[in-house]
């Protein structure tokens, strides 16, 4: 555990073993200046940072450091005489970028809204699942059809979203009791048959710092026949690399952070350390012919810094694109962001590095991430991450939730006439399976309330 970098920087760091439930021990280098990321995410703090609202000055303690907070965290239009370049402060030229709409995407748009009383079902778009099958009923505005909405901000919405399922890895990696792989094998299963286009398997990273995900290679052995879905692995180097092309990993995700500290504590090394490692990864990949999927967390905050200005993100995402990433996930780790604080994010990544090869990564701490996919979609990202029944949360930021629930999306995404090919019923029936073997209610309020069945008549409004 102590290579070099961790005992250079030895002077600088206190290395923290912590003693998790299952009994593995977890090292976490935590400068001794800042916060533990074993404390509670000091969310009263942080949240100070991420309200879009103007509010008077006052000083905002950040582990060891004390922050001026902002007159206005988010709006360019304040005036500010702050000299600093604090968060939301910054100006990027924005400029939308538009995708091109397939023919067999209008087709089906076409025949999903041809009227409330259409037979006609398309997967995603009406129930279809045999046990919702009484419950057939529209999710989208019942008079003339959203897609038919001459309203600016419905039209900004993309006409397709991929969804990434992330439960499988970033969901069951947080679970404190570690999940057979055959259940993780049929979650997978589930998942890919509710007609998910990408499901995120597992994780080829070091047992010993994320113990839930070591059966990596017998879960591959169980999925790798699966048709209809692309089944990406993370890869923290190149021995995860290695590791995962051998299980038979067609594509794979690394991992980089745009805070300092996120980075220590989650891959024990500096930023530019790990785009380093990541340059050596997508070499190898590309010998392969494998895509490689980049992730940045921390984008609007982190855990032990607070608040992460846009510009480290967007340099953060502009080395992963450069390097030859072929999308690049925006993480907002600890799920603090608000449209107020996502908004200037995206501004400042888009103005390098075009819409269509970004998604968007929310975690669900503060009940924000609908509210922050909505905004993003209606500035042109057409990729969204999401969890089933909202499992997850990252063992290096304690606190965090899960990512907002895949269910809920697809909800909100059916309501508003995007095509996502996801069957609503399929998935909530794959997110009520692992929340039973977990042992907890759903985590996705669209699931929770449609198996209650008691909004059935409020969503025909
Ligand atoms: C990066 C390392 C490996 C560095 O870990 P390290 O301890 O600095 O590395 P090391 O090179 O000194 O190796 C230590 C031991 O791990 C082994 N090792 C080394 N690499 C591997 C590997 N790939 N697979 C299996 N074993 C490996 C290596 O062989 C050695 O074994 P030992 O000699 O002690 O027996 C470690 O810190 C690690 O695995 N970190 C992963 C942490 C993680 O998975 N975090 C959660 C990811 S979620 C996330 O990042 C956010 C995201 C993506 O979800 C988006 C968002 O929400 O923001």
């Amino acid at each position: 555990m102590a290579n070099w970098n961790g005992v250079r920087r030895a002077h600088s760091l206190r290395c923290c073993k912590t003693l998790t439930n299952n009994t593995h021990l977890h090292h976490a280098y935590i400068p001794v200046t800042m916060s533990s990321l074993e404390e509670p995410l000091a969310f009263d703090r942080i949240q100070r940072f991420s309200s879009g609202a103007c509010r008077p000055r006052d000083d905002v303690g950040m582990g060891h450091r004390w922050i001026r907070g902002r007159d206005c965290s988010t709006s360019n239009s304040c005036n500010d005489d702050d000299d600093d370049k604090s968060f939301g402060k910054e100006s990027f030229p924005w400029k939308r970028h538009t995708r091109k709409v397939s023919e067999g995407e209008i087709l089906l748009r076409s025949i999903s809204f041809s009227g409330r009383n259409s037979s006609s079902t398309v997967s995603g778009t009406l129930w279809e699942s045999k046990s919702f099958q009484e419950h057939k009923f529209h999710t989208f505005s019942s008079e003339n059809g959203i897609s038919h909405s001459s309203n600016k901000l419905v039209r900004g919405v993309p006409k397709f979203v991929k969804i990434v399922e992330v439960g499988p890895r970033d969901g069951l990696q947080n679970e404190k009791n570690i999940v057979p792989t055959s259940v993780k094998v049929e979650l997978i299963q589930r998942l890919v048959s509710a007609g998910l286009p990408v499901v995120e398997a597992t994780s080829f990273v070091s047992p010993k710092w994320v113990p839930q995900l070591a059966d990596a290679k017998a879960v591959m052995d169980g999925v790798n026949a699966l048709d209809g879905a692309r089944l990406p692995v993370l890869t923290p180097n190149l021995k995860g690399f290695e590791a995962a092309v051998s299980a038979g990993a067609k594509e794979v995700a690394i991992f980089a952070s745009a805070s300092e500290s996120f980075s220590l504590s989650n891959i024990n090394c500096t930023i530019e350390e790990s785009l380093l490692r990541y340059r050596a990864v997508v070499t190898a990949a590309k010998e392969h012919s494998i895509p490689v999927r980049g992730y940045v967390s921390c984008v609007v905050g982190c855990p032990v810094e607070g608040a992460v200005p846009p510009s480290k993100v967007a340099h953060v995402v502009k080395e992963l694109y450069d390097m030859g990433c072929s999308e690049i996930s925006l993480g907002d780790t600890i799920g603090i962001g608000t449209p107020g604080t996502v908004v200037p994010m995206l501004e400042a990544v888009m103005a390098v590095v075009p819409a269509e090869k970004l998604a968007v990564h929310f975690h669900d701490t503060y009940g924000q991430a609908l509210a922050n996919i909505l905004v993003s979609l209606q500035m042109g990202i057409n990729i969204v991450d999401s969890s089933v029944a909202g499992l997850g949360g990252c063992p290096y930021a304690k606190g965090a939730s899960g990512n907002v629930a895949t269910e809920d999306v697809v909800y909100m995404l059916n309501g508003l006439g995007v095509q996502t090919n996801v069957d609503l019923g399929k998935l909530i029936a794959a997110g009520d399976f692992i929340s039973k073997h977990l042992g907890r209610p759903n985590g996705s309020k669209a699931a929770v309330a449609l198996n209650r069945r008691v909004t059935a008549d409020a969503s025909k409004i």
